[in-house]
């Protein structure tokens, strides 16, 4: 619109926004408000990407969505809404995940610009390389609370946005979790895994019931409970899920086997409570609080603390109601943690504050429990609004072919000494040669024990660490084909170790991602005492290694990604700061290293 105006801009823009083709991913906070600039602006063809459905908790700040559309596509409704603004606009609408087969290269390739306005790093990254591989501009947005960023992020000319290795997220030893839980979020985490346990999607790493591999306790590891009458409900042997289903679900022998049982089991370790206070396991027929139910009932019942009795009550409620749904899917089917979702958040909320009572950790409120299960940094919506302004006018100079005007800009929540809301870099962020996703030849090291590591981990090392949809790795030098993404082609050898199918120390491997267009050569090196697998970067430290990147579900808001300022992984911040010179200006430096998202917690295996 504003681009036909005749003086509103440069005839070199108004004709270049009229022979444009923008991508924008994502229709959520930013991508909405990016959408509805774009609109307005006069941009003639946009695609929009987005999987989800609006959900109610979207509408204080997703202006695009009104309370008839909850439940509908957030792609094709912000593209209905913005065409109210501008019917001439051509909007293509996709409900779907940019992840997707149908999104390859070639498609990236006929847009000018993607914009990302994304709330995770698994899809970040991916469009990362899209972009790397079409060689297509990407503005990159995010915010958290009331700081922001925009980045540009072009092949070649500035860093990408793998460039840096993301900032280890908030993780737990995996024996706090279900040993020797010592703060409310210990509880919420081993509450989190139960939910996947019981009705999700079944993950070793999460088991729940006690660790007779702690070191801490090794000498007793429960030796007398495995003989002894307190075992009776100890499921470890089969699975979880398996075990509740042969009870029906049924929430007193459930509670019977979390609460008392394991409890129990747990006491049996005595080494653990040689300098720790002991647990103390509960009955379902003596909790606590149910004698004075009337003076509990005042107040928001999200916003006060339960007592055990309730907590055990909304515990069997939703229990009941997660089977039911679990029922009515498919077989083989599981359900997804959503923190929005009621029973999802009443089972979390009632188990961690019963085992957090159980090991006399102060109870937390349903409000309280949430927000840190949830990993929420609440979206501000003028933040976004900002932020996305920003990106369309970054996107402006871009097709003014003004690109090293394009540096990054960062929204901080305060003004600084000079006054600045804004704080731009002075110039481009030049790629980290040692990249290993955008350098030339893109090289990573893999620290495993080949002795244990197998094919299977190797493809999940891929996978997880390399962030790749379907690798598949060759020896090189000799072609040997060592895991393939066609289906059934190495399967046979998944349960192989990579010394048994013939690879060492020194070794290299040609890993490939035919979707991503991007291949990394990746060398082995023996680790003897590494449990499963690291990689290691030219450019400096250790990189994430397996579960760390386990994604963003539960963060709130466009998380930005790179730059300045933050806060994550959910939780605490991982913002980045930046450092300013005397004028206040900030210092371009070395790369920035960025900040990684709020996400899942992530457990270490101890
Ligand atoms: N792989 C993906 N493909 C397409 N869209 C994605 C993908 N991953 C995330 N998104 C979308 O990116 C958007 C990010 O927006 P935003 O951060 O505002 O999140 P939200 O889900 O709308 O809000 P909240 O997390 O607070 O409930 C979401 O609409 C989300 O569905
Ligand atoms: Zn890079």
């Amino acid at each position: 619109m504003v681009a036909r105006v005749a003086g509103v801009f440069d005839e070199k823009l108004t004709e270049a926004i009229a022979n444009s083709k923008i991508l924008v991913v994502g229709a959520g906070g930013i991508g909405c408000e990016i959408l509805k600039n774009l609109v307005l602006t006069g941009f003639p063809q946009i695609e929009i990407i987005d999987l989800d459905t609006i959900d109610v908790s979207n509408l204080n700040r997703q202006f695009l969505f009104h309370k008839e559309h909850v439940g509908k596509s957030k792609a094709q409704v912000a593209k209905d809404s913005a065409l109210s603004f501008n019917p001439n606009v051509n909007i293509v609408a996709h409900h779907d995940s940019v992840i997707s087969n149908d999104y390859g290269v070639s498609y990236f390739k006929q847009f000018n610009i993607v914009l990302n306005a994304l709330d995770n790093r698994v899809a970040r990254n991916h469009v990362n390389r899209m972009c790397l591989a079409a060689n297509v501009p990407l503005i990159e947005t995010g915010t958290a609370g009331y700081a922001g960023q925009v980045e540009l992020i072009k092949k070649g000319v500035t860093q990408c946005y793998e460039c840096q290795p993301k900032a280890p997220q908030k993780s737990f030893p995996g024996c706090t979790i279900r040993n020797t839980p010592s703060e409310p979020i210990h509880c919420i985490v081993w509450a989190k895994h139960l939910f996947n346990q019981l009705f999700g999607e079944e993950d070793p790493d999460q088991d729940v019931s006690p660790d007779t591999a702690d070191p801490e306790a090794a000498g007793d590891a429960g030796s007398t409970a495995l003989t002894s009458e307190t075992s009776s409900g100890n499921v470890e042997r089969k699975s979880t899920r398996a075990w509740a289903a042969e009870t029906n679900y049924d929430p007193e022998k459930l509670f019977a086997k979390l609460f008392g049982d394991d409890i129990r089991y747990l006491l049996s370790m005595e080494n653990l409570w040689k300098k720790r206070r002991p647990p103390t396991p509960l009955s379902w027929d003596s909790l606590p609080g149910k004698d004075n139910i009337e003076i509990q009932h005042s107040g928001l019942p999200d916003q006060r603390v339960w007592s055990v009795y309730e907590c055990a009550q909304v515990f069997a409620a939703s229990c009941k109601a997660l089977q039911t749904d679990l029922k009515s899917r498919p077989e083989g089917d599981h359900l997804v943690w959503d923190k929005d979702e009621k029973s999802a958040m009443d089972f979390v909320t009632a188990c961690a504050n019963i085992r957090s009572h159980i090991f006399n950790i102060p109870l937390k409120s349903r409000f309280e429990i949430k927000s840190m299960a949830g990993n929420i940094i609440p979206a501000i919506a003028t933040a976004n609004a900002i932020v996305a302004g920003l990106a369309v006018l970054r996107a402006q100079a871009l097709l003014k072919g003004e690109i090293e005007a394009c540096t990054s800009v960062y929204l901080r929540p305060k003004v600084n000494h000079r006054g600045q809301l804004f704080v731009p870099e002075k110039t481009l962020t030049p790629p980290n040669p040692k990249c290993y996703v955008c350098s030339p030849k893109p090289e990573v090291a893999l620290a495993c024990n080949l002795k244990h590591l197998t094919l299977k981990d190797l493809n999940t090392a891929f996978k997880e660490g390399l962030n790749m949809q379907a690798p598949d790795a060759t020896v090189e030098g000799k072609g040997l084909v060592v895991l393939s993404s066609e289906p059934g082609e190495t399967d046979h050898n998944n349960e192989k170790t990579l010394e048994e199918i013939g690879l060492n120390d020194g070794c290299a491997l040609l890993v490939d991602d035919f979707l991503q267009n991007y291949e990394v050569r990746v060398r082995l090196q023996q680790e003897d005492e590494e449990k499963t697998w690291r990689l290691v970067t030219d450019a400096d430290s250790p990189m994430l290694g397996p579960k760390e990147e386990k994604t963003a579900n539960g963060s709130s808001g466009s998380e930005p990604k790179p730059g300045p300022s933050r806060s994550k992984e959910d939780s605490d911040s991982d913002m980045e700061i930046i450092e300013e010179d005397d004028d206040g200006e900030p210092k371009p430096k070395p790369p920035k290293r960025r900040r990684t998202e709020m996400t899942d917690e992530v457990v270490e295996l101890c």
